[in-house]
């Protein structure tokens, strides 16, 4: 429906939601950048990102203006690519268990929806870089009720989204979404909770221990070599940054949300879109063939994921297309002059469409054609900033970016370079649908050959 909009009345309109609501639509580069590069407009839309309140509280995704400058500027260093690096091992060993869990899907040409398998090692990545621990989804049933929680919930919050009358307490309160609501709800702080008390108790023994044998700085959940992310936080908490176990649960929950779902619509849509494209998929398959000439069963590592630069740009090219976030929103906090004399007026929301923005052919010629070289160095140096956005822009964007970018090239590298992908339905016949994230409405359908 936003497309047929944006056909009929441009790049930038107003729509009224319910005679009260005033909403600015918003898919051109030139005004996406007037929104994003500042941090004027920095409040996201106050209706929408609050139905993600019970569940992630104000963590840094949808804090407002008053907190979130404090935290992000707290949590940046977490992001650092030294510790980036040390993630590296807990990539390699999930996405070899992926492939484990695939191998009795190989050469037997049939096609199966490859999708569950990446969720579910992507939310075991999530999990033990955020909390630092195993929760082994791919693996075992164990932690099943957890994962149901994850994804029952973002469903939850798409229906909430989807079915306005339900943000009118009593309606809510008497429907089956807000029974469902309070049992996902309690599985997922107890769990979160539960980790961040014993990771408390375990630092409180172990300074005790270092104190008592005069050992250096406390350790993280592996010992001194590597942090989880609430290790992380954990000792900011120490260093004199005053955060209650309610502070940190609601950043660790954020990264939960933010980082599993958005990066396994990543992986899922690069799979589909390689196998769809088999010129592509073997300037991958050339391109892994060379980096992994000493030893094609090695792990990877941050050397080799920075020469993977075809791939990189397959990632992109997919990202544009299917952005995993296809619409983000903003506060307009004071008009805004379009170039027409018109205004986005202040007090509104600004509805920003990446998905649309990615499509415009003034950037991007022939849009709807895979072209992973629009994304060499060449081909890219002289684009308008703003006419690419997949992790947003500007001082709000997506603080994880390169986390996800070094965790999908570990993924896709063991995946192809073990692989050789088919897919039997046509991209033109494949339905994303804008749930929380962009997904394929039947999910990623390819048959997998083991390579020689
Ligand atoms: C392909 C993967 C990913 C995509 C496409 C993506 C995209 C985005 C986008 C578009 C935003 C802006 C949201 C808004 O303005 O409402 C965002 C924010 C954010 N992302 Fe990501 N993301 C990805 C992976 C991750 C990962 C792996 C993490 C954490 C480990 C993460 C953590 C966050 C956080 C905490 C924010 C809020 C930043 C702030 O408001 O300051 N994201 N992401």
């Amino acid at each position: 429906m936003i497309g047929e909009w944006i056909e009929k009345y441009g790049t930038v309109f107003g729509v009224w939601i319910g005679n009260f609501l005033p909403y600015v639509v918003v898919s051109d580069a030139d005004n996406i950048e007037k929104l994003l590069s500042t941090t004027n407009h920095i409040d996201k839309g106050k209706y929408d990102y609050s139905l993600l309140h019970e569940w992630l509280g104000t963590g840094l995704l949808t804090a407002p203006r008053t907190k979130w400058s404090a935290r992000r500027k707290m949590l940046t260093p977490s992001f650092h690519f030294k510790i980036l690096e040390d993630f590296m091992p807990i990539f390699n060993e999930q996405a070899t268990i992926l492939l484990d869990c695939l191998s009795n899907k190989e050469n037997d040409g049939k096609s199966f929806d490859i999708f569950p398998y990446i969720t579910r090692c992507t939310l075991d990545i999530i999990c033990e870089t955020a909390m630092g621990k195993k929760i082994n989804i791919q693996t075992s049933l164990e932690n099943e009720d957890y994962f149901e929680a994850v994804n029952g919930m973002c469903e939850l919050i798409l229906q909430k989204n989807t079915q306005p009358w339900l943000r009118f307490a009593p309606i809510y309160y008497l429907s089956s979404v807000s029974r469902h609501e309070r049992d996902y709800l309690k599985k997922l702080k107890g769990f979160t909770l539960s980790v961040i008390k014993s990771r408390k108790a375990d630092r409180a023994t172990r300074n005790s221990e270092t104190r008592n044998s005069n050992k250096g700085e406390s350790e993280g959940i592996y010992g001194k070599e590597r942090k989880a992310f609430l290790d992380l936080l954990l000792d900011a908490s120490e260093n004199g940054n005053v955060l209650t176990d309610a502070d940190i649960s609601e950043e660790v929950d954020t990264f939960m949300f933010e980082g599993h779902d958005t990066t396994a619509a990543n992986l899922g849509w690069t799979t589909m879109l390689l196998a769809a494209h088999p010129e592509c998929q073997k300037k991958v398959h050339e391109e892994l063939d060379e980096i992994f000439k000493d030893d094609p069963t090695r792990d990877v590592t941050t050397a080799d994921v920075s020469k993977m630069k075809y791939l990189e740009c397959c990632v992109k090219e997919s990202l544009r297309l299917y952005p995993s976030v296809p619409l983000i929103m903003r506060q307009i906090d004071h008009d805004i002059k379009l170039g027409n004399g018109k205004v986005m007026p202040q007090g509104a929301t600004a509805f920003i469409v990446i998905y649309f923005n990615h499509r415009d052919p003034a950037h991007f010629p022939e849009p709807l054609k895979f072209n992973p070289e629009r994304f060499s160095i060449e081909n890219s140096t002289k684009r308008h900033p703003y006419a690419y956005v997949p992790f947003s822009a500007g001082p709000r964007n997506c603080i994880g970016q390169k986390f996800a970018l070094l965790e999908e090239k570990v993924v896709l590298a063991k995946l192809f370079r073990t692989y050789s992908m088919e897919v039997t339905e046509k991209m033109e016949d494949v339905i994303p649908v804008p749930d929380v994230i962009l997904r394929p409405k039947n999910g990623v359908n390819v048959a997998i050959r083991k390579r020689a």
